[in-house]
Parts: structure tokens; C-alpha cells; sequence
């Protein structure tokens, strides 16, 4: 199913998302209807924090074919260089606004999949922004918290004047 998505600056995309004791059929129809919801936005990541679910469940999809769900449960990450890396981000919970974040070009990823397996992962390049993107979801913080305080509040009010001439 279609899950409804927050939008900045509603309160409830600053909770702390909880880590997953045990992964249910419910877990995995969430993660299912997430997958949906981002295919459909499009997008190529969502956290369940955007779809007011407070759990450390993310889910991405960077392939250009759109088949390849990785589904990651109480994520670590790890930064494999110092190096930082500048990346043009988007986010479904912002629309319409783009910015660059920079962020480490390489990462480690060590969670849990689908059927409770422990996956571990180096990752670069989109998927290394993507999962950083969506693991600051799960902590409460957006792409547009690294930008000017004034850049920050010209992007609130535009999306405050949207929500309301709706
Ligand atoms: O809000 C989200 O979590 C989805 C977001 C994830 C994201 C990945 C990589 C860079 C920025 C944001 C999106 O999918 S935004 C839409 C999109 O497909 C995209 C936007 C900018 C760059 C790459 C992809
Ligand atoms: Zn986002």
C-alpha cells in the first residue's frame, strides 16, 4: 500500500526511531509498503521515520533497472575515509528542493536484512549518500539541517505557504 509521507517541518521527523527486537511479517509488510511509496515517489531511499514509523528500518533502491530493494534493519555506519564528498541531495519529506551536502564518500553498513541475517556492506557513490541520507532520517535529521540557518527558513516558509494553500 501507498504510505502517506511527512513533510519538513512537521515535529514528528525529529523522533529518535527505535531499534527492531524481532523481525515480524508486519515488519516485513512495512518495509514492502515502503519500497512501494519510494518506487512510486520516485525516490531511491526511504526511513520509516518519514512514513511516522519510529523503527530503524530504511529501505533503498539506487539501480537504474529499479529491482534491486535492499532493505536494512538497526544499521551501522561507519565512515571508511576522512574524505568528504559533495553530492546534490533531494529528499521525498523536502520536495522540491535540491542542495549540496557534503558527506564521507566511503562508508560501512552492518545491519540486519529481511529474514534477520546480519549483511554487512562498504559502500560509495549514491548508495554511500543514499544510506547516510536515510540513516540521519532514523535519528531525526534532514539534508536541509546542514544548510544555512537562512536557507533552512526560506525552505520551511515555502513549504508551510504550500501545505496550506492545499
Ligand atoms: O527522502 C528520502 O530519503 C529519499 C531521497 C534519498 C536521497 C538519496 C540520494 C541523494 C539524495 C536523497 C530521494 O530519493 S530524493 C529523490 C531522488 O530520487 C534523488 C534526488 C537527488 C539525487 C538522487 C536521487
Ligand atoms: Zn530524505
Amino acid at each position: 500500500a501507498l504510505l502517506p509521507i511527512l513533510h519538513f517541518p512537521d515535529p514528528r521527523l525529529r523522533t529518535k526511531a527505535k531499534p527492531i527486537l524481532e523481525v515480524t511479517d508486519q515488519i516485513r509488510t512495512l518495509a514492502a509498503d515502503m519500497l512501494e511509496t519510494m518506487y512510486a515517489a520516485p525516490g531511491v531511499g526511504l526511513a520509516a521515520t518519514q512514513v511516522n514509523q519510529h523503527i530503524e528500518l530504511i529501505v533503498i533502491d539506487v539501480s537504474e533497472t529499479k529491482d534491486q530493494p535492499m532493505v536494512f534493519i538497526n544499521a551501522k555506519i561507519t565512515p571508511l575515509t576522512e574524505e568528504l564528498v559533495p553530492y546534490e541531495e533531494g529528499c521525498l519529506s523536502v520536495p522540491e528542493y535540491t542542495d549540496s551536502v557534503n558527506r564521507p564518500a566511503r562508508i560501512r553498513i552492518e545491519a540486519l536484512d529481511l529474514d534477520g541475517k546480519a549483511v554487512k556492506i562498504d559502500a560509495d557513490g549514491l548508495l554511500a549518500v543514499c544510506i547516510q541520507h536515510e540513516m540521519d532520517h532514523l535519528s531525526g535529521k534532514l539534508f536541509v539541517d546542514y544548510l544555512s540557518p537562512l536557507k533552512r527558513q526560506r525552505i520551511k516558509d515555502k513549504l508551510v505557504k504550500r501545505e496550506r494553500e492545499k
